[in-house]
């Protein structure tokens, strides 16, 4: 479970930007939340605070129990390594390595080489790109570049996947494959965060929390047909 309480994140001095106004917020596991709201409204601010990625101004997020705050950066980047992955809307592949090194590079100081190769070539036929095995990034289409960072995310085998507007740079037919990727993610029990502008995306997951001006204005869950502002 991930609980954000009352967290306040700031940008700079002066002038001061108010990226996230007092959210309080509580995701279970396996929850499918889409992230919406006009540009600036705080999504990626969001998924950066939950992906320890941004310390907060104040308040508290707890992931499965533990206090961020009360974490060291060995304690975060451990987090980020087995529980959090991300995936992003420019894919953030390396362009010195193949496909299969890709995969393997974040995890390759702390796991056995042999066991990592056999799992990327795993994920590799999962997300079929086992015939890009050796290929590099530069010599692949969007769509597959995005496959193979969802590879290189499920890696780990991650409890929460951070998804920051995967599909943005993905024609539609590529957005599609993509989608159901996640989609045969989600239903391993993993929970997703999902920002987007596309409409057309919002009912893939069960929630569509809409942000606006560093606020949750709306917090809307399929299932129960209920509206809430917050879990709080
Ligand atoms: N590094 C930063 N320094 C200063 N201000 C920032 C920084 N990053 C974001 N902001 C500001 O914080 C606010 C929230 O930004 P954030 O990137 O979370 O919005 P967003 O909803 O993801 O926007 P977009 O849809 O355009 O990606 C915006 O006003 C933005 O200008």
């Amino acid at each position: 479970m991930i609980i954000l309480e009352d967290v306040i994140v700031k940008y700079g001095t002066n002038p001061v930007t108010i990226a996230l106004n007092k959210i309080s917020l509580k995701i279970n596991q396996g929850d499918w939340i889409t992230i919406v709201g006009s540009s600036g409204s705080g999504k990626s601010t969001l998924l950066n605070v939950v992906g320890g990625l941004l310390p907060l101004t104040s308040g508290a997020i707890q992931i499965s129990g533990l206090d961020l705050a009360q974490l060291n950066n060995n304690e975060i980047q451990e987090l980020r390594r087995n529980t959090i992955s991300y995936i992003y809307q420019d894919f953030k592949l390396f362009n010195q390595y193949t496909v299969l090194e890709n995969i393997i590079v974040p995890q390759l100081p702390y796991q056995d080489k042999k066991n990592l190769i056999t799992k990327a070539k795993h994920l590799l036929t999962s997300v079929n790109l086992d015939h890009r095995t050796n290929h590099f990034p530069t010599q692949l289409s969007g769509g597959e570049k995005q496959r193979v960072a969802i590879a290189r995310a499920l890696l780990s085998e991650p409890a929460i996947l951070l998804c920051d507007e995967p599909t943005g740079n993905l024609d539609s037919e590529n957005t599609d494959v993509i989608m159901q990727l996640i989609k045969a993610t989600h239903s391993k029990g993993i929970t997703i965060l999902f920002v987007t502008h596309d409409q057309k995306l919002i009912h893939y997951g069960n929630q569509i929390l809409t942000m606006r001006d560093g606020n949750i204005k709306e917090h809307y869950i399929h299932e129960t047909n209920d509206k809430k502002k917050s879990y709080k």
